[in-house]
């Protein structure tokens, strides 16, 4: 039996994967997993019996996932899950902020008492006028599982498109249409484009991308997209810019009460994966990686640790070993199996960044003493009994 901590509201049709073999618990102290969306842990003690942690969405910078990495506990998220959902979202950010919508509804609500409203209407609307996109240039600010998604609509939209990514995956650019152009640079883009819509993750390099400096750079009138994370842009150069008249609107699905109180300021209260689908998409993915891994010891999308997967074990044992990545870690594995007269079947070791992971079916039951000897080779960070049988 397996036991998995809820930190956040997760879609019951994802939950019920689980299976009758699964305790789900939002209090147990001592879980196996533990499973989030945008619950920051970054305050919060991880219970020693905490193998996996899953992200039931994109975004990693509620979790310390390198923190996570040197205590031997694999996070995982779930990538593309909850794409088509912020993308939908974001075509309505480009509309709202080209068409004077939200005002005019606002406006026409406060004449609900009013008989002649009908009569004011042709005169009133004036003030709503707003401008269309077919023609306009946007650029694509990484181009993912969403900002690929976004480029291809604003094509079909009729907007010129340039996509900003230098670390853009193979599997990206096959799903990118090759009218989308390719920016060398934000900067050679910020002063050409109508609108910009951010789709990076919220990592050291991208912290505040959009400065003063590109901010000063910006096309007069520019409506800048932000369905990624707040701190990828300061409050205080959303302030300047729209001061300055540069910065015609501001999208953002993370408002605080500065951004709010700023007339300019479409806030959405973080609703891009807010969808039935989405979340369901979510969570079935991370509920399968979570019983990937408690199960069969195999990773499946990884944010701290490879990918690695050996299937289901067919030998009498399967251990699972985190570890640092460091040389003769493997052959000091091996020769302690070996020392046990326990003979390898199979095994796998994959590694990523300073950290690393070797899965093992072995061809005879493991003893407790086995798997204290693993422990104690320095560098090895926790060791699983995934199956063990005689
Ligand atoms: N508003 C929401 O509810 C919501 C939902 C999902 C994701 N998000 C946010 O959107 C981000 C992107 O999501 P995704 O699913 O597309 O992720 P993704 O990992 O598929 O794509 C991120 C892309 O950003 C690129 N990138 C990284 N650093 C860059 C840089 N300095 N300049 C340009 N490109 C860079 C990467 O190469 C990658 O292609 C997430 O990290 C998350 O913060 C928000
Ligand atoms: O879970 C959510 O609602 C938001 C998730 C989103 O910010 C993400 O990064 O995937």
């Amino acid at each position: 039996m397996f036991k998995v901590k809820t930190l956040n509201n997760i879609s019951q049709e994802g939950l019920s994967l689980l299976g009758g073999n699964y305790i789900i618990t939002a209090e147990d102290p001592n879980p196996d997993a533990i499973l989030l969306r945008s619950f920051k842990m970054h305050d919060m003690e991880l219970p020693e019996s905490v193998k996996i942690i899953g992200r039931a969405g994109a975004g990693v910078n509620n979790i310390p996932i390198e923190e996570y990495a040197a205590q031997g506990v694999v996070v995982v998220n779930t990538p593309g899950a909850n794409a088509n959902a912020v993308k939908e979202l974001v075509i309505l950010g480009l509309l709202l902020s080209s068409r004077k919508v939200i005002s005019g509804i606002n406006w026409a609500k406060s004449q609900q008492d009013n008989p002649e409203v009908d009569k004011l209407i042709e005169k009133e609307k004036a003030k709503f006028a707003g401008q269309e996109l077919t023609g306009k240039k946007i650029g694509v600010i990484g181009l993912g599982a969403i900002g690929v998604l976004v480029a291809n609509a604003a094509l079909s939209l009729g907007m010129e498109v340039y996509g900003y990514d230098p670390f853009v995956s193979v599997e990206s650019a096959w799903g990118l249409s090759c009218d989308v152009k390719r920016a060398l640079s934000l900067d050679e883009i910020i002063g050409e484009c109508d609108y910009i819509t951010l789709h990076v993750p919220l990592i050291d390099q991208t912290k505040n991308m959009i400065n003063a400096e590109r901010l000063k750079k910006a096309k007069p009138g520019l409506r800048l997209l932000n369905f990624a994370r707040g701190a990828l842009v300061s409050n205080d150069n959303i302030k300047a810019a729209m001061e300055s008249g540069d910065l015609a609107c501001y999208v953002t699905d993370f408002p605080d009460q500065e951004l709010l109180q700023l007339d300019n300021v479409i806030g959405i209260p973080h609703l891009g994966a807010s969808t039935a689908e989405s979340e369901e998409n979510c969570a079935r993915m991370a509920v399968h990686e979570i019983k990937e891994y408690l199960e069969n010891g195999n990773i499946v999308n990884s944010v701290n640790y490879p990918d690695c997967y050996m299937g289901i074990s067919s030998t009498p044992a399967r251990i699972g070993i985190t570890h640092k990545n460091i040389p003769n870690m493997v052959g000091q594995i091996t020769s302690s199996l070996a020392k046990d007269n326990i003979n390898i079947g199979d095994m796998l070791n994959k590694s990523k960044g300073e950290f690393a992971y070797t899965l093992l079916d072995v061809d005879s039951k493991v003893t407790l003493d086995s798997i204290d000897r693993l422990e104690k080779i320095a560098g090895v960070l926790k060791v699983r009994i995934i199956k063990n049988e005689n």
